[in-house]
C-alpha cells in the first residue's frame, strides 16, 4: 500500500474501538469526540502532504524492496543525504503543526526503523524475536502505519523495582505464557495520542534489575486489542473552543494516557523481548532508539522554540516595546537560543556516526546536548513572552465581545496596540501567545519538552560521566607542565 492519505488515515480509525476513558466516560466513538476531532485533523494533514507535489519527494521515497512509495522515516540512513532527507521530513512536519505536536508518526516510525535495522542485537538472544521486529517493521511501513509508545511504568515507588511493587503486576509483566505467545498484566505510562493512534508498541528506558525478569519485555499490538484499556488525562480543552479564541490548543492538544493492560494476549509473532532483563536493558544503548528519534525531536524542538521566539518578538513589536533595551535583550537572548540549537542540529548531522552494518546516526553528543538545553531555554521563551506580554495577555476580550455590535466601540479602541495594529490584530496574537505560555495547554507542552525523553537531570549526570570517560581534560596538564614546584630551590 504505501504512503496512505489523511482519508485513508481517519478511515482506519473510524474502522477501530478502542477501549478510551475520558472524563470517567467511555469514548466509544473517537473520531467524533470533540476533544480528539481537531488533532485528528492535523495528523490527517501530515499523511495528505506525503501526496502533495510540495512535499512529497522530499518526505517519501520509493521503496527498493517493493517499488512502493513510503515515508522518509522507514529508510535506514546511509549517507549523510539520508540524513538530510529524514530531516527534510522532520522539519516540514514540525512546521505543520509549529513542533506543538511531538509524537507526529515520524517520532516512532524512525524508533521501530533503528529497531530492525538493529535486529543483530536481538538474534544474540532469539532469532524470532529478531524477525519479529524485521516483520513488524515492514508491516508499519507497508502500511503506514502511526504508533504510540509506552516506555515508563506507573509512577508508583520509585525507590523500588518493578518485581518489589506492592502488587507484582502493577508495572506491566507477563502473567501467564502460552504456546503461542503470552499475556500481560499492569499499566504502563504515557502513551502520547494514543487513542488516535493504529497501534501500540511497549518497551522500556534501562533501569530493570534482578528480579524484574516479567516486566522485562517489548511487544507491538494494534491499539484495539481486547483488554487494553486507554485511560485519557484531563483535556486541557474541550473541543468546541473558537479558533479566534484558542489558535493552538483548539488545534494541538496530544492528548495523553496511561495504557492499562487486563490480561492482554499478546501473539508470539508480536514479541520482540520476552522476560530478559539484559536485553530489556540494553535494547536501547544498542539500537539507536534513542540516537535516531533524538534526531526527530531536536529538529521539533528547533521548530518549536523558533515559534515561541517568535510569539515573543511580536507580541513585543504590536505592543511598541521592543525599542527598549531589557526587552531587546530578552528578544536576543531567544534569538541566539535557536540559533545554538540549530548549529548543533547541523553539527549532528555533519558528524555522523556510522555504525558496523553501514546505518548512520547523527552524532549522539550534539543531540544530548539539545536534550540538555531545551528544558532550560524552552521554559525560558515562556517566561520572556509572560514578560514581555505582562497584563495584557489576561485582559483580552473573547470572540463573542468582537461579534457584538453593543461592545463594538469599547473593543475597537481599548486593544489597539502600537500604530498599525488593530484591536482584533493585536487580541488575536495576544491570544496565541497566552494558548501557548498560560492555558493548561501551555503548560502541557513545557513538561512535555522537560520529560518528553526521560529525566533531564539524570541524563545530564549521565552526559557528564560519559564525556569524563572520552576526555582526560589534558589540556590542565598541559596548563601545569612546566609550573611545578621547583625542588631545586628548596633551601
Ligand atoms: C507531556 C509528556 C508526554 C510524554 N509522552 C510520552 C510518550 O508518548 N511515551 C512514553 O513512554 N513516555 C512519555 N512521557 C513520559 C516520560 O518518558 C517520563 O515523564 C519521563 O521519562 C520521566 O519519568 P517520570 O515522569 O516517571 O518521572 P520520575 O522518574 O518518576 O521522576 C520524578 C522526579 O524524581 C526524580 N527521580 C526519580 N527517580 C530518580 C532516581 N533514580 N535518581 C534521581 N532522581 C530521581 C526525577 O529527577 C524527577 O524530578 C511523556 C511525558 C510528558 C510530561
Amino acid at each position: 500500500m504505501g504512503i496512505r492519505t489523511g482519508t485513508e488515515y481517519i478511515e482506519a480509525l473510524k474502522s477501530r474501538q478502542p477501549e478510551v476513558w475520558m472524563g470517567g466516560k467511555r469514548i466509544k466513538d473517537v473520531y467524533n469526540e470533540a476533544v480528539f476531532h481537531q488533532p485528528i485533523h492535523e495528523i490527517a494533514k501530515l499523511y495528505d502532504m506525503q501526496h502533495n507535489d510540495e512535499y512529497r519527494d522530499d518526505i517519501t521515497y520509493i521503496c527498493e524492496e517493493t517499488g512502493e512509495r513510503v515515508s522518509q522515516a522507514f529508510k535506514v540512513p546511509k549517507s549523510y543525504e539520508d540524513l538530510k532527507a529524514r530531516s527534510t521530513l522532520f522539519e516540514v512536519w514540525a512546521r505543520a503543526t509549529f513542533g506543538l505536536m511531538g509524537r507526529t508518526p515520524d517520532f516512532l516510525n524512525v524508533t521501530v526503523t533503528a529497531m530492525a535495522s538493529n535486529a543483530w542485537f536481538l538474534e544474540q538472544y532469539d532469532s524470532q524475536w529478531a524477525n519479529n521486529m524485521v516483520n513488524y517493521y515492514k508491516y508499519i511501513r507497508d502500511n503506514d502505519l502511526f504508533l504510540t509508545h509506552a516506555i515508563i511504568n506507573p509512577q508508583n515507588d520509585r525507590s523500588k523495582s518493578s518485581h518489589e511493587q506492592s502488587d507484582e503486576f502493577t508495572h506491566l509483566g507477563v502473567v501467564e505464557e502460552r504456546e503461542d505467545g503470552f499475556v500481560v498484566r499492569g499499566a504502563k505510562m504515557l502513551a502520547t495520542l494514543a487513542p488516535i493512534t493504529d497501534e501500540v508498541i511497549i518497551y522500556s528506558f534501562p533501569g530493570f534489575r534482578p528480579g524484574d525478569e516479567k516486566h522485562a519485555i517489548a511487544f507491538a499490538l494494534p491499539i484495539d486489542t481486547p483488554g487494553l484499556r486507554i485511560i485519557c488525562r484531563e483535556p486541557a480543552q474541550d473541543g468546541t473552543r473558537s479558533l479566534f479564541d484558542h489558535p493552538l490548543s483548539s488545534r494541538y492538544e496530544e492528548m495523553d494516557a496511561l495504557l492499562v493492560f487486563n490480561d492482554v494476549f499478546v501473539p508470539k509473532n508480536r514479541i520482540f523481548i520476552n522476560q530478559n532483563v539484559e536485553a530489556g536493558n540494553l535494547l536501547y544503548p544498542k539500537t539507536g532508539i534513542g540516537q535516531q528519534p533524538a534526531h526527530q525531536s531536536g529538529v521539533r524542538g528547533l521548530i518549536k522554540l523558533q515559534f515561541a521566539s517568535e510569539v515573543a518578538a511580536r507580541v513585543a513589536d504590536s505592543i511598541g516595546v521592543d525599542g527598549y533595551l531589557n526587552v531587546q535583550t530578552q528578544l536576543g537572548e531567544l534569538m541566539q537560543s535557536v540559533e545554538a540549537i540549530r548549529a548543533l542540529l547541523r553539527i549532528s548531522e555533519h558528524e555522523y556516526e556510522t555504525l558496523e552494518h553501514g546505518e548512520v546516526m547523527p552524532a549522539g553528543t550534539p543531540l544530548e546536548t539539545i536534550r540538555g538545553m531545551l528544558p532550560k531555554m524552552y521554559p525560558r521563551a515562556i517566561e520572556v513572552i509572560q514578560t514581555i506580554g505582562a497584563g495584557g495577555l489576561l485582559m483580552s476580550p473573547t470572540e463573542a465581545d468582537f461579534l457584538n455590535p453593543e461592545l463594538r466601540g469599547d473593543t475597537e479602541k481599548y486593544y489597539v496596540g502600537r500604530e498599525g495594529i488593530s484591536s482584533e490584530e493585536r487580541v488575536h496574537l495576544f491570544k496565541l501567545a497566552w494558548d501557548l505560555s498560560g492555558e493548561a495547554f501551555g503548560q502541557r507542552l513545557l513538561q512535555y519538552e522537560r520529560y518528553y525523553s526521560g529525566d533531564p537531570l539524570r541524563r545530564l549526570g549521565r552526559f557528564y560521566t560519559s564525556y569524563k570517560r572520552n576526555n582526560q581534560f589534558a589540556m590542565v596538564d598541559e596548563a601545569l607542565k612546566g609550573t611545578k614546584v621547583d625542588q631545586g630551590q628548596l633551601t
